[in-house]
């Protein structure tokens, strides 16, 4: 290809493993890598800013093409930790949701939740800055990624979304998937599933690399997070994604 791919990622703990991934194959010198949180990538991939992106799940049915270029995933089997409603009270007595801005397939998600299996009377609250330190009383605030890792050692309720919805569909979850809004090369998709791979299964010297206090990221990068896109998570995506268009 004449020109370098640009490639967006979300900026979080749970893409390290797969930045190692890049970092450590040649498909490195492919790309143009760039890194934000889910939701202003989600914007740049709609806008063509960039080629591809591990973009919010939930970006999909806002795109007039898209091709799921890897076979990894941001997903979950069960818990994933880092995408939680965190609040002071049980959740029957929550009576106001912070959202978070940073998101969209979570914020999807919880919509979804509340209104179709803990079936909560609530009122969101968009946001667009910090917004944690009004989790407080009868406030409750979906927070995810580092922050959401940060918030577990703070709010005393924690309800895990990706466990939740586990119950409820008996299904696995997934967040952020690899997204072009364009064909590629079939070259060019092998050598970033590739490198995907290295990373996945080198959780080893990632953590190595990342020193962090709040939360273990073995657990969190062999247990809470799920990267193989498997064909289980394909049908729970769909499922989810047919949810958000029944509205
Ligand atoms: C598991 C996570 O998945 C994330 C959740 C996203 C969303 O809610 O839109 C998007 C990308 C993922 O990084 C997390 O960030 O904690």
């Amino acid at each position: 290809m004449e020109r370098k791919v640009k490639v967006a990622a979300v900026s979080y703990l749970n893409t390290r493993p797969l930045l190692y991934g890049f970092r450590n194959h040649p498909v490195m010198e492919m790309i143009d890598l760039s890194t934000d949180y889910p939701s202003k990538i989600a914007q740049q991939l709609i806008d063509g800013e960039v080629d591809v992106a591990l973009v919010p799940v939930a970006t999909i049915p806002k795109m007039k093409e898209y091709h799921i270029i890897s076979d990894y995933c941001i997903g979950a089997e069960g818990p994933v930790a880092s995408v939680c409603l965190f609040s002071e009270v049980p959740l029957n007595e929550i009576k106001r949701i912070y959202l978070d801005y940073q998101s969209r397939t979570s914020v999807a998600l919880l919509k979804l939740l509340v209104k179709e299996y803990w079936k909560l009377d609530v009122t969101f609250i968009e946001t667009s800055g910090q917004y944690q330190e009004n989790i407080k009383g009868t406030d409750a605030g979906l927070v995810i990624g580092d922050r959401a890792l940060e918030q577990r050692k703070i709010s005393p309720f924690i309800y895990d979304l990706a466990e939740h919805w586990t119950r409820f569909t008996s299904s696995p979850f997934v967040f952020a998937a690899w997204i072009a809004n364009k064909s590629l090369p079939g070259e060019f998709i092998q050598q970033f599933n590739d490198a995907n791979s290295i990373g996945v299964k080198n959780i080893l010297p990632v953590v190595a690399e990342n020193p962090y206090e709040i939360y273990d990221l073995t657990t969190y990068y062999t247990r809470d997070i799920s990267y193989p896109f498997t064909p289980a998570k394909r049908q729970g995506m769909q499922k989810f994604l047919s949810y958000l268009q029944q509205g």
